[in-house]
């Protein structure tokens, strides 16, 4: 099994400030998968042709299970990670974004300026995070429960979480 992890952050990319949120989704995953996994992280600019380069290079040669993005899905000129999304995925899972920016509402009214999303493309399921660190744990949880599934229907890799901390759901 092998979760890449994007940050996308024009400063984080720089070295301006320390990218916190891809090693917080590292530390998320790592509380509750028991599937041994390898985590590939890649950090990139803002901007569509840069995210849809580097999706499109983790789906198509050797790919990945999963993929978590953050940041890069708000309305600011340089937020351009959905319209790479539409670039590169096959199938959008609509739900994915409802549901985080439903938990995310609770907690910010800004939740709404989120433009997040998931998709599949081959056998890979692509899902956006914010960039505020304070939004992973938050979204991450939220979509979990139905990503073993997910990856089952698509022909990933079989991904098992721990019960006590992350119940997954599989139908029947
Ligand atoms: N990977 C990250 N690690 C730590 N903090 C982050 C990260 N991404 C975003 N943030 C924080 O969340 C804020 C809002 O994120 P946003 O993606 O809108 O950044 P930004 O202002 O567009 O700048 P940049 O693209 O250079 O990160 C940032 O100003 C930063 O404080
Ligand atoms: N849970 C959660 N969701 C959140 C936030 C947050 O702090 N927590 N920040 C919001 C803000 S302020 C913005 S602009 C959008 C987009 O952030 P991004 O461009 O870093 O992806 O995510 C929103 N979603």
């Amino acid at each position: 099994m092998r979760i890449a992890i994007v940050t996308i952050s024009d400063r984080a990319s720089r070295g301006e400030y320390e990218d916190i949120s891809g090693p917080a989704i590292e530390a998320c995953l790592r509380r509750f998968v028991v599937t041994p996994f390898e985590a590939v992280r890649r950090i990139v600019p803002d901007g569509r042709d840069s995210v849809a380069q580097v999706l499109r290079a983790l789906c198509d040669d050797d790919p990945v299970d999963l993929i978590l993005t953050t940041g890069g899905t708000g309305p600011s000129p340089r937020d351009e990670t959905p319209e790479a999304m539409r670039d590169v995925m096959e199938k959008e899972l609509a739900g994915f974004g409802e549901l985080m920016r439903r938990v995310s509402l609770e907690q910010t009214p800004t939740a709404i300026l989120s433009r997040q999303t998931a998709g599949i493309r081959g056998r890979t399921l692509i899902i956006n995070l914010p960039g505020r660190p304070a939004a992973i744990d938050l979204c991450v949880e939220a979509v979990f429960p139905a990503v073993p599934y997910c990856l089952d229907l698509i022909g990933a890799g079989r991904l098992e979480t721990d019960p006590a901390v992350l119940k997954s759901f599989r139908p029947g």
